[in-house]
C-alpha cells in the first residue's frame, strides 16, 4: 500500500489550518509528521482518516493504492466506506488509549470482537486470536490480563491494548498519533520499541504524528515538518537532524536536545 496526499487544505470556520500540504508515504515505510502544537498534525491525521470535525472542509487528494494496485481516494468519500477502510486497511492509535478503550468491557473482548463481527470469527476463535495479539504486544500473561477492565491495567498495558486493536484485522497503513505522550519516559521508550517491531514484522506503512523530534527519530525513516499548516521542510529524518534547515525544524532540534537527547541512534 501506499498514500498520496496531494494539496491537501483543511479550512475550519474560514480559517485555513492546512495549507496545500504534499507528501508521499511509500509502501512499507515508517513515516513522521512533525510540528509544533497547533500547526496541523493531527488534523492532517484525521483527514487521512476520515475523521475531520463536522466543521472542517477538506481540498486535494488522499489516494490510497491498496496491494493489487487499486486506488481509492478518500477525500470526500462517503462515512460508511471510509468506517470500512478504516477498519480493514487503516488502523489507529490515539495519545489517550482510555479514550479508544470502553471502560465498561474486559480488554479481550474488545480486541476481539471487531474479528467477530468483521471477520466472521467464532467467540472462540476470536478470543484465541486476543490472546495471539496480546502476545504480539508483550501484554503480559494475555490469558488472565484479557480479562480485566481498561481501568486495572498500567498507561502503557492500556496503549498496547489500542495497539493490539489497531492491528488486529492487519491493516496495511497504522496511523498513530503523539501515542506515547501521555506515557512515563521508560513505557514510551518501550512503545516506541514496540511500533518498531510491529512494522518490521507486519510490514504495514507506518505514520507517526508527534511533535518531539527526539521520538520520532527512535520510529520514521522520513518526515515532513509542518508550520501553521504548511509543509516547511521534508525528507529523510538523519539529514532533518543533521542539518535543519527552517528555523521552526532548528527549534524542534534545540528543543529535544534539550531533553538530553543526542541523535545518535538516527540510521
Ligand atoms: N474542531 C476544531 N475546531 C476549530 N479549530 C480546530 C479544531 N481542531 C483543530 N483546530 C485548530 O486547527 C489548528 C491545527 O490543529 P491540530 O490539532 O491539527 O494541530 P496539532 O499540530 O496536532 O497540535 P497539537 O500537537 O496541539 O495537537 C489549530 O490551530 C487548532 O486550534
Amino acid at each position: 500500500m501506499s498514500l498520496t496526499v496531494t494539496d491537501l487544505s483543511i479550512k475550519i470556520g474560514g480559517r485555513t489550518v492546512v495549507d496545500h500540504l504534499s507528501f508521499r508515504v511509500a509502501d512499507g515505510a515508517r513515516f513522521g509528521i512533525i510540528g509544533e502544537s497547533g500547526s496541523g498534525k493531527s488534523l492532517t491525521a484525521l483527514a487521512v482518516l476520515g475523521l475531520l470535525p463536522d466543521a472542517a472542509t477538506a481540498t486535494g487528494s488522499i489516494l490510497l493504492t491498496i496491494d493489487g494496485g487499486e486506488e481509492i481516494e478518500l477525500l470526500g468519500r462517503d462515512d460508511r466506506e471510509l468506517a470500512h477502510i478504516r477498519g480493514s486497511e487503516i488502523g489507529m492509535v490515539f495519545q489517550e488509549p482510555r479514550t479508544a478503550l470502553n471502560p465498561l468491557r474486559r480488554v479481550g473482548r474488545q480486541i476481539g470482537e471487531p474479528l467477530r463481527i468483521h471477520d466472521r470469527l467464532s467467540k472462540r476463535e476470536a478470543d484465541q486470536r486476543a490472546i495471539e495479539l496480546a502476545r504480539d504486544v508483550l501484554l503480559p500473561e494475555p490469558e488472565r490480563l484479557l480479562k480485566r477492565y481498561p481501568h486495572e491495567l498500567s498507561g502503557g498495558q492500556r496503549q498496547r491494548v489500542a495497539i493490539a486493536m489497531a492491528i488486529a484485522r492487519s491493516p496495511s497503513l497504522i496511523i498513530a498519533d503523539e501515542p506515547t505522550t501521555a506515557l512515563d519516559v521508560t513505557i514510551q521508550a518501550e512503545i516506541l520499541e514496540l511500533f518498531d517491531e510491529l512494522v518490521t514484522t507486519t510490514g504495514a506503512s507506518l505514520i507517526f504524528v508527534t511533535h518531539d523530534l527526539a521520538v520520532l527519530a527512535e520510529v520514521a525513516t522520513d518526515v515532513v515538518v509542518l508550520s501553521h499548516g504548511a509543509a516547511v521542510e521534508s525528507g529523510p529524518v538523519a539529514d532533518i537532524v543533521r542539518a535543519p534547515q527552517h528555523p521552526v525544524t532548528q527549534g524542534l532540534l534545540a528543543a529535544a536536545r534539550a531533553t538530553s537527547w543526542t541523535p545518535g541512534g538516527v540510521a
